[in-house]
């Protein structure tokens, strides 16, 4: 059987280039948003989706998190690394300078990996947000003769036609998003990749505010030897100072020292759901 793939899109997102460079063979579809893709998979259109998750500069992809943990539960297959390089991207026939640029285009994580250069070099020019990289790169290449830029990776400047007026404008060298491969199929996930290392997600919840409950809840991985690479609070949407944890533990699901944690914080009241346990890949280029 051959696998469907979905993903952020459309063509020329970074989404894009992590599943080209990760899957061969799977019949791929784009989908405009994230829950649009988690959806598709959850309903079953298609049998795999990729989403980001996490961005070195910018954080977690706030989205991607919330939309997992309250309204639709997929587990995590896998976890894909890929380097990321912010262009400014602008129309062929632009023949202007930097400064006669009025409007900069982009997905707001790309935007937010490049404010410093944008706060710079663009000063006059206002932010506007797209549902992805790839789709403000499309918008650039319909304006033609206006004075716009999109921020956006190679194989968007490429597919769309468009002028890298500058490289790697992003503000931090070291940056690096994480992507989920979201599937309720393992057998289908076939990544011919190394691993890179092997991971459980975690979501905790825990019992009305009580004195040292975080305490509490880090010991119970703490004594067992259990590495922990991440740990975020976000709003329970409950009301203000309700929050719900994720955390990530550098190792896979066993039958010891998961269900041992998991034990010990049910009897403080907290509720712990695996979202998954997966091999990370790391790409060294895209
Ligand atoms: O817009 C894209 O190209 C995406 O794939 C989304 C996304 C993100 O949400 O973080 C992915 C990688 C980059 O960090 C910027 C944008």
């Amino acid at each position: 059987m051959t696998a469907t793939i979905g993903y952020l899109g459309p063509k020329g997102t970074f989404t894009k280039l992590a599943v080209d460079k990760t899957f061969n063979g799977e019949v791929k579809h784009s989908y405009s948003t994230i829950p649009a893709c988690i959806d598709a998979v959850n309903n079953g259109e298609i049998n795999i989706g990729v989403v980001p998750l996490e961005n070195a500069i910018e954080g977690t992809v706030q989205l991607t998190v919330d939309y997992l943990v309250h309204q639709v539960r997929l587990p995590i297959m896998a976890e894909i690394v890929v380097p990321i390089q912010q262009h400014l991207l602008v129309h062929a026939s632009f023949t202007g300078k930097m400064a006669d640029i009025k409007e900069v285009h982009s997905h707001s994580h790309a935007i937010a990996q490049c404010h410093q250069y944008i706060h710079q070099h663009l000063p006059n020019a206002t932010l506007h947000f797209t549902s992805s990289t790839g789709k403000a790169a499309e918008l650039i290449s319909e304006r033609k003769g206006e004075p716009l830029a999109a921020i956006g990776n190679q194989l968007a400047a490429n597919i769309y036609r468009l002028y890298t007026i500058q490289k790697n404008i992003h503000d931090f060298p070291n940056n690096h998003t994480r992507f989920i491969v979201l599937s309720k199929q393992r057998e289908l996930v076939k990544i011919a990749h190394p691993v890179q290392s092997e991971k459980t997600t975690l979501l905790i919840t825990l019992p009305s505010d009580f004195a040292g409950a975080l305490h509490q809840v880090l010991s119970a991985f703490a004594w067992r030897k259990m590495n922990l690479s991440k740990i975020e609070s976000r709003p329970m949407k409950t009301g203000l100072g309700n929050y719900f944890f994720i955390i990530d533990v550098n190792q896979p699901y066993d039958e010891v020292l998961f269900p041992g944690v998991k034990a010990e914080l049910e009897a403080l009241g907290c509720q712990v759901t695996v979202l998954g346990t997966y091999p990370v890949y790391q790409l060294d280029h895209l």
